[in-house]
């Protein structure tokens, strides 16, 4: 007799997940090699931005109260007493009257409060005099200490993607070796008898092993670093040995295929005889209903679908979350969004189903359109996936035009748990209804 599978909700099973997830340890690099890694501690400003007061113009610096009374009329002559490019600091005090010819980056000098560009004035005598024809506020024309950020400021939280712009930061605040967070070891082993190599010719009945090579991919599009053990038969001792000395080498392990009911479907074996707590083996989610999640002391073993995009799936909903926590991010999860749907999607169903779909701007609206056909066993139009659609199960199909939730693929800010699980836009329009 066939087992009987009893589904639990997307929510229910990423709660029971997420129970098991757990933070690495922190390395520090240099921050040459920062860029793609996640940050480790919270980056926090030890010195205002900029450190002194400087000019945003190549001009001249000057005492505003020295200026009230310039006019066109009756211009005011300043007596130039020194010059200083960026990086270099006016010695003394300018005195009444007097001016120093200051570049783009320079400390504005003691005594001064106001610059002029060199545009706006009149350069005399062979630029030893000056004249202006304009009065000058207190603080015209002076970058302020702090005015880019203030010393304390919490400027990057820990956990976040370091991109090019944090990298800036960083070198900003001298951090010539960078905390990051280690990455989680997440092993992959393909099962499946019908499976060729990427290099081997088509055989009948056979297909390459695309899987491996995808989750591969998502693993470090995740964060993760990814251990590949090789593709394997559906022969039980064989997938048995290489789960357990796989799971000896990494932090998290990915089996894909054989996990539902078939004769050779032998993960469900493997976990028992390994003693592992099976967390869930149904979801009620298409595709990727027959993820199967379990636990050994503590160590996840995801047996994702074989099925190619239930597989992919079941990674981002399920793995991802787990390596983002363990890369100390408070945002594990895909991050959401409310688009508009694309086009009608009229099939019915009774679970949740996550489409594969393609996010563009049209007339500034976010448009989420399915990418093709939307059965769990192709792998065609994963490539033009930028995001899942969410599309609650229980309804009679959806429409073109309906405000639908998205999961964004390529994000790399990600969002809470709280946010993930709050209701989809449909289910609240769903509840409005009274359906
Ligand atoms: N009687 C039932 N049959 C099936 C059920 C069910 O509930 N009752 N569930 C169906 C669903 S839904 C899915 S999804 C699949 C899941 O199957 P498995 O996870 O056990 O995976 P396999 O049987 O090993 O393979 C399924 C499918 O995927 C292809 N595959 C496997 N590995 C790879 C790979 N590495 N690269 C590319 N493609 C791969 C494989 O050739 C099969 O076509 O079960 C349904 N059946
Ligand atoms: O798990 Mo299957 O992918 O639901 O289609
Ligand atoms: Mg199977």
């Amino acid at each position: 007799m066939v087992e009987r599978r009893k589904p639990i909700k997307v929510n229910e099973a990423v709660t029971r997940v997420m129970r098991y997830a757990k933070q690495g340890s922190v390395k520090f690099v240099p921050i040459e090699e920062s860029y793609g890694e996640f940050l480790a501690d919270d980056l926090i400003a030890d010195h205002p931005v900029p450190p002194f007061d400087r000019s945003p113009y190549d001009g001249f610096a000057i005492r505003s109260s020295d200026t009230v009374n310039a006019s066109s009329q009756a211009p005011l002559s300043f007596k130039v007493v020194g010059e200083i490019g960026a990086g270099s600091v006016f010695n003394g005090t300018v005195g009444p009257m007097e001016t120093v010819r200051i570049m783009t980056g320079a400390q504005i000098p003691e005594g001064c409060d106001a610059v002029i560009m060199f545009e706006l004035v009149k350069e005399l005598a062979g630029g030893e005099w000056i004249q202006l024809k304009r009065p000058l506020e207190s603080g015209d024309n002076i970058s302020f200490a702090g005015e880019d950020t203030e010393k304390g400021e919490v400027l990057v939280k820990k956990g976040t993607y370091i991109n090019p712009g944090i990298v800036a930061l960083l070198a900003t605040f001298g951090y010539k070796q960078v905390p990051v967070s280690v990455k989680p070891k997440v092993g992959v082993i393909a099962t499946g008898s019908e499976l060729l190599d990427v290099d081997e010719d088509l055989q009948p009945g056979k297909i390459r092993n695309s899987n491996a090579y995808m989750v591969l991919s998502q693993i470090k599009r995740a964060g993760g670093e990814a251990i590949y053990f090789g593709q394997f038969s559906d022969d039980f001792e064989t997938c048995f040995n290489q789960v357990k000395n796989a799971l000896e080498q990494v932090d998290f392990l990915i089996t894909t295929g054989g996990v539902s009911v078939g004769d050779y479907d032998y993960l469900p074996a493997i976990y028992e005889k390994l003693g592992a707590n099976v967390l869930f083996n149904k979801v009620g989610m298409r595709p990727g209903s027959v993820t199967t999640i379990s636990e050994l002391d503590g160590q996840l073993l995801f047996g994702l679908s074989g099925n190619p995009s239930a597989c992919y799936v079941g990674f981002e909903l399920f793995t991802r979350p787990i390596i983002r926590t363990y890369l100390h991010s408070v945002h594990p999860t895909l991050k959401k969004a409310e688009a508009t749907l694309g086009t009608d999607f009229p099939k019915p169903n009774p679970f949740d189903r996550f489409v594969r779909g393609y996010l563009s701007f049209e007339t500034g609206k976010l448009v989420a359109t399915p990418v093709g056909l939307d059965k769990s066993n192709v792998v065609s139009t994963l490539g033009r996936a930028n995001a899942l659609i969410v599309l609650p199960g229980g309804t009679k199909g959806y429409e073109n035009g309906m405000q639908v939730s998205v999961l964004l693929l390529e994000d790399q800010e990600g969002d809470t748990l709280e946010s993930f699980f709050s209701p989809n836009i449909n289910d609240r329009r769903s509840r409005r209804n009274g359906e």
